[in-house]
C-alpha cells in the first residue's frame, strides 16, 4: 500500500480554521476523482479540511445507492421464492485501510446465520431461489467495485476496498434474509441499510484520495450519535439538545483523526423515531451542518453539480441567474419549496453558529457559488446603515472570494427590491374536506390534523374556513421519496377513508405548488397582484391560493401541465430576468453567470414580449 502521503491536514498552522466540505451523491457518483486530484488539494494547505459524503449517484438521485437500497428493503417483503440454503461465507475482517468498528446498529463483521455468497447468486441453480433482493444488492456491489476499478491505481489499496465492497454487500444480504425471516422491515432496520449507502461511498472516497496521495481516514459514525434507548424515545425528540449532542460527539470523533483528512458518513447511527422519518433524505446535509457546528468551521461548503442557488431551476429556465447571497429564511423557503439544494434542516444548525454556507459546483471549482450568509438583514436592506464590510465573515480559501469582495463586485446587491428566487414543487394533491355539519365546528380543524398527523401525512399549503378545509399535500402515490410509492396510496386511502368521518373529502391530483420567494415582498405593495396578474395572463388556473404563513413566500397551487409555463413566466415578470433583458447584465465568474435582478436597472423594453411558451408577458410594475 501506499505508504507516502504528501497532502495532510494542516496541523502546523495554529491560524488554520476547520472547513467542512459536503459531497452529494451525484458530486461522488461522477466526480470522486476531480474531488481527490483538484478540490481537496485546493484546500488542504490552509484548512482543516473535513469531508462529508452522500451515497453514490449516476446520473440522477433517483437511479443512486439510496435509493436501490430502499428498493432492496422493499423487496424483502417480496416473498417470491424461498432463500437458498446457501454456505456459511464467513466475512473477513479489516484491520487496514479502514478501521471498522463494531456498531450498536449492525455493522459487519460476524453473520449469525446462513446466508447466500454474493458470487454464487448468479449461478443457474440459484438465480430462480434467490430472493429479489439479492440482484439489487448485486448491482450496488457491482457499480462500487467498477467505479474502485476505475479510480484506484495502487494494487494494494484497490484490494482492500474490493474486500470491503464485498464483505459489506455480503453483510448487507444477509441482514435483508435475517429481515425476510422475521417478515419485517422496521423503520429502525430501513435506517441500517440505507447507511450502507453513505457506509460505501466514503470507503471508496477514502481510497481515491489515500490513492492521490491525501492522508484520508474513513469514518464511519453509526456509533458516534450519543447512546439512548432508541425503540423508546418519542417521535419528535430530535430536539436542540439532540442535535448539540451528535454535533458535540461527531467533531470529537473527527479531533481524533489528528493530520489524518477525516471522511465522515453523511448517515448518522440510529436517530430516535428514525433518521428517514425524521430527518428524511438528504440527511447529510444536515450532518455536514452539524458537523461544522461542531467544529466551528469558518464555513460550510456544500458541493453540488449546480454552481449555487439560481433564482429559478436552471434545468427548468434557461435565463436564470445565479443569487451570490442569500438570506437563510429565503434558502429555507426555496429548499421546503421544490429547490432542494439543501436539506431544509440544514441552515438552522450553522447560521445560529453564524457559520456562513457556501453551495459550490463540482464542475466549477473556481467559482464563488451561492453564500447563505447569516445575519443578511446588513446586505440587502437599502435603508440600513452602510454596510461594514470589515465585520462580515470572510472566507480564507484558495478559490472562494471572499463575501465582502462579493458586495464590492455586486454593489447593486445592497439596492435589491425583488423577490429573489421562484420555485417549482411538483407531485401535489390538493386534498378538500368539507365538514358533514353534524355537530358544532370546533375542533373540526383539530380532527383533521390529527388524522394527517397519524398518517405522517405533511401539509405543504393550507386554505381554510370555519368548514371548509383544502390543503396542498406531497403525492405520495407518485413521489418515490422514501421508496414507498405503492404504500404512499394506501396510507392515502386510508387516510381519506378516516377523513370521511368528518365530511365529504375530494381529491385532486397532478397538481404543483409554485412559490415566489424573497425576504423584500413583506415591503413590496402589488407583488402578489403581478404573480397572480402574470399566471391570469397565461391562461393559467389559480387552484388555490395561500398567503401569509411566511412573510419571504407567496404561494399558490396550479396544474402541473402549467408549472413550468407559469415557472417562467413569473421569473421574468416579478423577477425582472428576461431572456433580452436590458440593464441586467450578468457576469461570467468562469462557469457560472451571476446576476441579480434590481427594479431600477431594469429596462421595461426588455420585460414586455412572449415568454417562448406562449404566455405574453406585461413590464413591471404595470
Ligand atoms: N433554484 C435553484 N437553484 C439551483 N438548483 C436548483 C434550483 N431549483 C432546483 N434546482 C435543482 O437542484 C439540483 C441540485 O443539484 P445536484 O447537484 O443535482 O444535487 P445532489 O447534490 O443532491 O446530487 C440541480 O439539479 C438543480 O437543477
Ligand atoms: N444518500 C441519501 C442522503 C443524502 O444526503 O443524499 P444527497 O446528498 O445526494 O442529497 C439520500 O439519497 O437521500
Amino acid at each position: 500500500m501506499s505508504s507516502t502521503f504528501n497532502l495532510r491536514q494542516n496541523t502546523t498552522d495554529p491560524d488554520a480554521q476547520w472547513l467542512v466540505q459536503k459531497f452529494g451523491g451525484t458530486s461522488v457518483g461522477k466526480f470522486a476523482l476531480e474531488i481527490a486530484k483538484q478540490i481537496v488539494p485546493a484546500y488542504i494547505h490552509q484548512h482543516k479540511l473535513a469531508l462529508v459524503c452522500s451515497a453514490r449517484s449516476g446520473s440522477t438521485k433517483a437511479l443512486g445507492t439510496t435509493n436501490l437500497l430502499l428498493r432492496a428493503a422493499s423487496q424483502v417483503r417480496q416473498r417470491a421464492s424461498k432463500p437458498s440454503s446457501g454456505s456459511q461465507t464467513p466475512i473477513s475482517g479489516c484491520n487496514g485501510l479502514f478501521r471498522r468498528s463494531r456498531s450498536r446498529s449492525g455493522s459487519p463483521p460476524v453473520t449469525p446465520f446462513a446466508m447466500t455468497p454474493m458470487n454464487s447468486i448468479s449461478g443457474d441453480t440459484r438465480t430462480q431461489v434467490s430472493p429479489e433482493f439479492t440482484a439489487t444488492v448485486q448491482l450496488i456491489r457491482s457499480e462500487h467495485l467498477s467505479a474502485a476499478r476505475e479510480s484506484v491505481k495502487d494494487p494494494d489499496i484497490l484490494q482492500e476496498l474490493e474486500d470491503e465492497i464485498t464483505s459489506d454487500c455480503d453483510w448487507l444480504n444477509s441482514y435483508l434474509f435475517a429481515a425476510q425471516v422475521i417478515d419485517e422491515i422496521s423503520p429502525r432496520s430501513k435506517d441500517n441499510i440505507i447507511g450502507f449507502g453513505e457506509r460505501l461511498s466514503c470507503k471508496l472516497m477514502t481510497a481515491i484520495l489515500r490513492d492521490q496521495g491525501v492522508d484520508a481516514e474513513y469514518v464511519s459514525l453509526e456509533d458516534v450519535v450519543p447512546a439512548f434507548d432508541v425503540d423508546s424515545a418519542a417521535e419528535g425528540s430530535l430536539d436542540q439538545l439532540f442535535y448539540d449532542s451528535v454535533a458535540a460527539a461527531v467533531a470529537q470523533r473527527i479531533r481524533e483523526c489528528e493530520s489524518r483528512v477525516p471522511i465522515v458518513t453523511g448517515f448518522f447511527g440510529p436517530v430516535p423515531g428514525s433518521l428517514l422519518r425524521q430527518v428524511g433524505r438528504g440527511y447529510t446535509d444536515l450532518l455536514s451542518a452539524l458537523l461544522a457546528a461542531g467544529l466551528n468551521a469558518s464555513e460550510l461548503q456544500i458541493w453540488k453539480e449546480v454552481d449555487g442557488i439560481f433564482t429559478a431551476d436552471p434545468r427548468k429556465v434557461s435565463t436564470a441567474r445565479l443569487v451570490p447571497v442569500i438570506s437563510p429564511d429565503e434558502a429555507a423557503e426555496l429548499t421546503y419549496y421544490g429547490s432542494e439544494v439543501v436539506h431544509p434542516f440544514t441552515m438552522e444548525q450553522v447560521i445560529r453558529k453564524k457559520i456562513p454556507i457556501r453551495i459550490k459546483n463540482v464542475q466549477n471549482p473556481s467559482g464563488n457559488g451561492t453564500v447563505i450568509l447569516p445575519e443578511p438583514d446588513n446586505i440587502a436592506d437599502p435603508t440600513a446603515d452602510p454596510i461594514d464590510l470589515s465585520s462580515l465573515p470572510s472566507i480564507n480559501s484558495l478559490s472562494s472570494v471572499p463575501i465582502s469582495s462579493t458586495l464590492q463586485t455586486y454593489p447593486h446587491l445592497g439596492k435589491k427590491r425583488l423577490p429573489s428566487a421562484v420555485t417549482i414543487k411538483d407531485n401535489i394533491i390538493i386534498l378538500n374536506v368539507n365538514s358533514n355539519r353534524t355537530r358544532v365546528s370546533h375542533g373540526f380543524l383539530a380532527r383533521i390534523f390529527g388524522v394527517l398527523d397519524s398518517f405522517g401525512i405533511v401539509i405543504d399549503l393550507i386554505s381554510t374556513s370555519e368548514v371548509h378545509v383544502s390543503m396542498a399535500i406531497e403525492d405520495m402515490f407518485e413521489g418515490e421519496c422514501n421508496g414507498s410509492s405503492s404504500s404512499g396510496k394506501k396510507v392515502l386511502d386510508r387516510a381519506v377513508a378516516e377523513l370521511q368521518k368528518y365530511g365529504t373529502v375530494t381529491l385532486h391530483p397532478h397538481m404543483s405548488i409554485v412559490s415566489l420567494v424573497g425576504k423584500h415582498m413583506r415591503n413590496m405593495i402589488g407583488i402578489s397582484g403581478r404573480m397572480f396578474t402574470t399566471l391570469a395572463q397565461g391562461g393559467i388556473n389559480i387552484e388555490m391560493i395561500s398567503q401569509g404563513a411566511s412573510e419571504v413566500n407567496i404561494s399558490c397551487v396550479i396544474q402541473a401541465r402549467d408549472a413550468i409555463k407559469a415557472l417562467n413566466m413569473i421569473h421574468q415578470s416579478c423577477l425582472g430576468i428576461g431572456a433580452n433583458t436590458p440593464g441586467v447584465g450578468g457576469v461570467d465568474l468562469g462557469g457560472g453567470v451571476v446576476g441579480c435582478a434590481n427594479l431600477a436597472g431594469v429596462g421595461v423594453g426588455g420585460l414586455r414580449g412572449v415568454d417562448g411558451r406562449g404566455g405574453r408577458v406585461s413590464p413591471w410594475p404595470f
